[in-house]
């Protein structure tokens, strides 16, 4: 947290541009309400919020249709791309959202000041992209998959620059099957060949998706080719994304134009998920394979290093966690405690 003080000008300056910003939302609400007694919205209806910029916002209508340009009324807050709301049309081609769906799930990033703030809802899958080349390491696959499963969105492993695989697969092939033992989806791609989204795209279709992974893996380049018509619009994001503009780091909906209902959620900041914080216990819970095995270790307390009795120990014993994992796991927490 800043120690840093305020003088008394600078917070009698943000007092007053609050209070300014309230009494313009309370102007705007009481507008709506007028307009909404008035009759001169029309009826209800669902939509997804494509993109947020402050209060306002674009609301896409279910299936078809261009996005329309809303407000919000002043009850409602910190809405996030993704999410599913109910909003009327007004005349002028603009809107009010008027009320949110509960959401299935929240991905959620640290803000400047390290307090997390939910950037994007209702997401069914994250895909976290790696490549041939840079060569992953296990244990990234690992972190980024104990970010997954701590939202609650099912995870799916992304190999791309297939192109670059040697023949016989390698070690890479091994790797990606112990991935698969455990129940984890595994989809191989490549941008260097026309058809080498095939797999990609079944897997797209229907569900709204993130991309994820370290940088250089071909997220970009994937993305371009999933939406082409975008191409300019990723190219800008991407390239804009460490400068942190407002209207850069803003998430955006896309659906894909390939598929049946398939939809990318984008943004710089989504991209570079899996960095932030967990706590020992969600990454414990994060290995999939040790949950049938928790709570069982002899002392309540055990943190499964040596203690005697500990059940994840002896099921890595019996192989029924591979090593290598364990060892993974192990690696995570060490680095909490540095933290
Ligand atoms: N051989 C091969 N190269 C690829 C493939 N996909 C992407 N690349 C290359 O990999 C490099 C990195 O791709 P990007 O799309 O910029 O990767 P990114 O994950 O978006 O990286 P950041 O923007 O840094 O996060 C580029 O030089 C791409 O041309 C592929 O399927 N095969
Ligand atoms: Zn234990």
């Amino acid at each position: 947290m800043s120690k840093r003080k305020l003088s008394r000008q600078q917070r009698w300056r943000i007092e007053k541009i609050q209070a300014e910003r309230a009494r313009r939302a309370e102007q705007l609400d009481a507008r709506d309400a007028d307009r909404l007694a008035a009759g001169e919205y029309g009826p209800e209806q669902p939509g997804r919020v494509i993109a947020h910029f402050g209060r306002t916002l674009d609301v896409g209508p279910e299936g078809e249709g261009d996005a329309v340009r809303c407000h919000l009324r002043a009850n409602l807050e910190g809405l996030v791309t993704g999410d599913r709301v109910i909003w009327r049309a007004a005349r002028d081609g603009s809107g009010v959202v008027v009320a949110r769906a509960e959401r299935d799930n929240v991905l959620e990033r640290p803000d400047a000041r390290g307090q997390l703030k939910p950037v994007a809802a209702n997401i069914d899958q994250i895909l976290i992209v790696f490549a041939v080349e840079p060569a992953p390491h296990a244990n990234l696959i690992d972190r980024y998959l104990v970010a997954a499963e701590a939202t609650g969105i099912a995870p799916v492993l992304v190999l791309n620059k297939i192109d670059l695989l040697p023949e016989a697969g390698g070690e890479l092939r091994e790797l990606l099957g112990r991935y698969e033992a455990l129940g984890y989806p595994v989809v191989a791609t490549t941008t260097a060949r026309a058809d080498g989204l095939t797999a990609l795209l079944a897997r797209l279709d229907g569900r709204t998706s993130v991309f994820v992974g370290q940088s250089g893996v071909g997220k970009s380049s994937l993305i371009d080719r999933l939406l082409p018509d975008e191409e300019l619009r990723i190219g800008a994001l991407s390239k804009d994304s460490r400068k942190g503009t407002h209207t850069t780091t803003t998430a955006r909906l896309y659906r894909l134009p390939a598929s049946d209902g398939g939809e990318l959620i984008d943004s710089p900041g989504i991209r570079e998920f899996g960095l932030v914080h967990l706590d020992e216990q969600q990454v414990t819970e994060g290995f999939i394979e040790f949950r049938d095995h928790l709570g069982r270790c002899r002392f309540r307390d055990c943190r499964h290093r040596h203690e005697p009795g500990c059940a994840l120990l002896a099921a890595v014993e019996r192989g029924e966690i591979h090593p290598e994992r364990f060892a993974s796991y192990r690696r995570i927490v060490d680095t909490l405690d540095e933290s």
